[in-house]
């Protein structure tokens, strides 16, 4: 089979607080996340936004120890991968490639390259598939192949998704299950998945398939679990001022604090490991809003990290992937059915019609938003909330 290497995509975050605004940058100066009609508005508003946003950020990661845990725990993992597959008789080379900071992607290309790899399994840290996850990293990797002849010579094949993996479930459910069995009435807790957020254009114009893959996921997750406990699915991290996917996490543990619910286990289930919106934003955040409501016993499911049983799924994944027909980073949008997952690409060609309007909305509040922010000094994006 030759060399074999596994590739993991994942965010990325600050390694120390100077890291922020650099990383911020790299973030909304990606079209996936912030898609603006004008390409040449892009690095501006990129600048802009990271210049503004840059102290709350600096503050939340403050609280958190000052750094990101993601480089840490995404190499703990990949260690732990490596080991599970060797132990399976399938030897790997590991690479980490992140999307906003170190070690890039572009890096981790640059790596596999010098290593000779002859086979490559594309695995995103990303359970379900967003435009403005994996499919951001994908598009980087898809750019990466056309201008770089050489890479053709590595026979690829990419994972767009894997929250159906029985590994994933068990683990997830055991998480679950271990937190609730520390309560006293343990079939009372109400179970609360919390996915993070994205605007709802993303799947009502683009197309994204991230919220039926959250409730699907949530769905077989409970069904794992296989317990009578009530639960809710919503979601957190909005950033700006447009709609994003509903209910949003805050007001959701407000009503069922209304409702008389006092014990809750959170479950986050966007991410597989801990990062600033776990550590952060719900066990302080969300913690306090749910001590606000009367919820007194909040507690939270850790992340899957290097959980044994999720690592063994992993491996179970690649696997099975190496044997299996390959899939290529030009299927995935097909294979996604409704996705229209580059949808900057068309206005270029003038060939869209709501994610033009989309764009044009969000390229105009930029606009509208810079000019009040340099006539009166003040940013039109801090009142609406995305600093
Ligand atoms: C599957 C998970 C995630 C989705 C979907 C997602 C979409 C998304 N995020 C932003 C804006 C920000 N994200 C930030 C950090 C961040 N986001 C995720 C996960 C998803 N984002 C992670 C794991 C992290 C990093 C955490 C860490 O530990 O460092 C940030 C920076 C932090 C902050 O200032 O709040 C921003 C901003 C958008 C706009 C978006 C969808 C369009
Ligand atoms: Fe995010
Ligand atoms: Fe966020």
């Amino acid at each position: 089979m030759g060399r074999v290497g596994v590739l993991l995509l994942n965010l990325g975050g600050p390694d120390r607080l100077e890291d922020v605004r650099p990383f911020l940058f790299n973030l909304f100066a990606d079209p996936e996340i912030i898609r603006l009609p004008f390409p040449w508005l892009q690095k501006p508003l990129a600048w802009w936004i990271s210049t503004v946003r840059t102290k709350r950020s600096q503050e939340n990661y403050k609280q958190i120890g000052g750094s990101s845990p993601l480089r840490r725990i995404t190499e703990a993992q990949a260690q732990a991968l490596q080991a599970r597959l060797e132990e399976k008789g399938q030897p790997t080379q590991m690479y980490i490639g992140m999307r906003y900071w170190h070690p890039f992607t572009e890096e981790a290309i640059a790596r596999i390259k010098r290593d000779g790899i002859d086979r490559l399994v594309i695995l995103p840290l990303y359970p379900q598939f967003s435009i403005s996850t994996s499919g951001s990293s994908f598009r980087l990797l898809q750019q990466m192949w056309l201008e770089d002849p050489k890479l053709n010579s590595i026979e690829y094949t990419v994972i767009p998704s894997w929250y159906k993996q029985p590994g994933y479930l068990q683990a997830m459910a055991q998480l679950i299950a271990q937190e609730l069995d520390g309560f006293s009435n343990p079939d009372a807790v109400h179970v609360f998945f919390s996915a993070h957020g994205v605007p709802k254009s993303y799947v009502e114009e683009a197309g994204d398939p991230y919220q039926q893959e959250i409730e699907e996921c949530t769905a077989l997750i409970m069904q794992t679990l296989n317990r009578p406990n009530s639960y809710t699915l919503a979601y957190q991290s909005r950033v700006g001022p447009v709609e994003w996917l509903q209910p949003y996490t805050e007001d959701a543990i407000q009503e069922l604090g209304q409702q008389g619910v006092q014990d809750m286990v959170v479950v986050p289930i966007s991410f597989v490991s801990e990062h600033i919106e776990t550590l952060q934003e719900i066990d302080m955040e969300y913690r306090e809003v749910a001590e606000s409501v009367g919820i007194h016993n909040f507690r939270r499911v850790p992340a899957l990290n290097t959980h044994t049983q999720f690592i063994d799924g992993m491996a179970d994944l690649t696997i099975e992937a190496l044997n299996s027909p390959s899939v290529k980073l030009s299927q995935v949008s097909q294979m996604k059915k409704r996705v229209k997952m580059y949808p900057q690409e068309r206005w270029q060609w003038g060939m869209t019609t709501s994610a033009e309007i989309w764009n044009g909305r969000i390229a105009m509040l930029g606009f509208i938003a810079l000019i009040i922010e340099l006539i009166t000094g003040k940013g039109l994006l801090h009142a609406v909330g995305i600093l």
